[in-house]
């Protein structure tokens, strides 16, 4: 029973991404009816600058958290990917669904593969660190920013101002945009994301009602793989300045406490030239993020991030 008042952005991946959890719970739960708020982010608003230097991932949930935290509305859907290592005070993740693919892609012209692509390739993507594990793997290539949601970037390419761009599996698969993938980048070369192809349904964390109904909806493998990149983000406290990424998995067929996670992380200088990249094992996925962060720290990603830090103070 009871009526929830959903918030979402108003792009087709936020809107599909929303309808998409709003039929899985009428599942779970029969009697429960649903209301969506569109909410305008500021990140939405301001298209024309690369997000790093605008203030970064906040940009997208802010404003739907705050209306979470003004009682306009229940719960939220985003994409993990997009939520800042720390929640705001008051609020919890209440259902984090199952991940779906996490790979990066790449759409090109005539379809063609990250090997295809001819020397000094333009390639279009506004992620610092798409773009720096792009130019280890190819130095040739060069990067531009590109901004705006899944369709305007796919008309920019089409339009012929790129060689190829680099987008996230999950987002194409969730709008059913998958046939325009060219290749999937392998996990070695492009590390994803943290929590890339994860959905986050937030909530206050004293609406236990709304939290009832959302924990139905969790999946406990990539609760704990999602845990562990968000604690290794949170520890090099990553903005969107530096090129960081993690990717952590766990045992097929396992869903209980005790389970075997994989964690790698990465950080990268900018222009690819340097990648610290660790891979470690272990059961306590905030304890398991924790240590991969720093040992990659101890052999030189601290110093990376120190760079980058004051390079863009100056
Ligand atoms: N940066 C925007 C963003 N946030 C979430 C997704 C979709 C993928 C996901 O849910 O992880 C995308 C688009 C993209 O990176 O291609």
């Amino acid at each position: 029973m009871g009526n929830w008042k959903v918030g979402t952005r108003r792009s087709m991946l936020a809107l599909t991404q929303t309808n998409w959890v709003i039929d899985q719970l009428k599942q779970l739960d029969r009697e429960a009816t649903f209301e969506r708020h569109e909410i305008v982010t500021k990140g939405d608003r301001i298209l024309d600058v690369t997000l790093s230097k605008v203030g970064g991932k906040g940009l997208f949930v802010k404003e739907i958290e705050q209306s979470l935290l003004d009682g306009e509305t229940d719960f939220a859907v985003h994409s993990l990917k997009d939520m800042p290592a720390e929640l705001p005070e008051g609020l919890v993740i209440g259902a984090i669904p199952k991940r779906v693919d996490p790979r990066d892609v790449l759409l090109s012209k005539e379809g063609k593969t990250l090997d295809e692509l001819p020397q000094g390739a333009l390639i279009g993507t506004s992620s610092l660190r798409r773009s720096a594990q792009l130019l280890a793997y190819r130095p040739d290539l060069r990067i531009e920013s590109i901004r705006g949601n899944i369709d305007t970037r796919i008309r920019k390419l089409n339009e012929g101002n790129f060689d190829a761009i680099v987008l996230a599996a999950a987002g194409l698969e969730r709008v059913n945009w998958d046939g325009t993938i060219s290749q999937f980048l392998p996990i070695d070369i492009s590390l994803p994301a943290v929590g890339q192809g994860a959905l986050a349904i937030e909530c206050r964390a004293d609406d236990e009602e709304t939290l009832n109904l959302l924990r139905k909806f969790d999946h406990l493998p990539t609760r704990l793989a999602v845990t562990a990149e968000r604690s290794f983000l949170h520890r090099l406290e990553g903005g969107c300045q530096v090129p960081i990424g993690a990717y952590a998995t766990v045992a097929e067929g396992e869903d209980g406490e005790g389970t075997l996670i994989t964690l790698t992380g990465m950080v990268a200088t900018p222009d690819g030239t340097q990648v610290f990249k660790k891979t470690a094992q272990g059961t306590d996925p905030a304890a398991l993020g924790l240590q991969v962060a720093d040992v990659l720290a101890e052999e030189g990603a601290a110093e990376v991030l120190e760079r980058v830090k004051k390079e863009n103070q100056a």
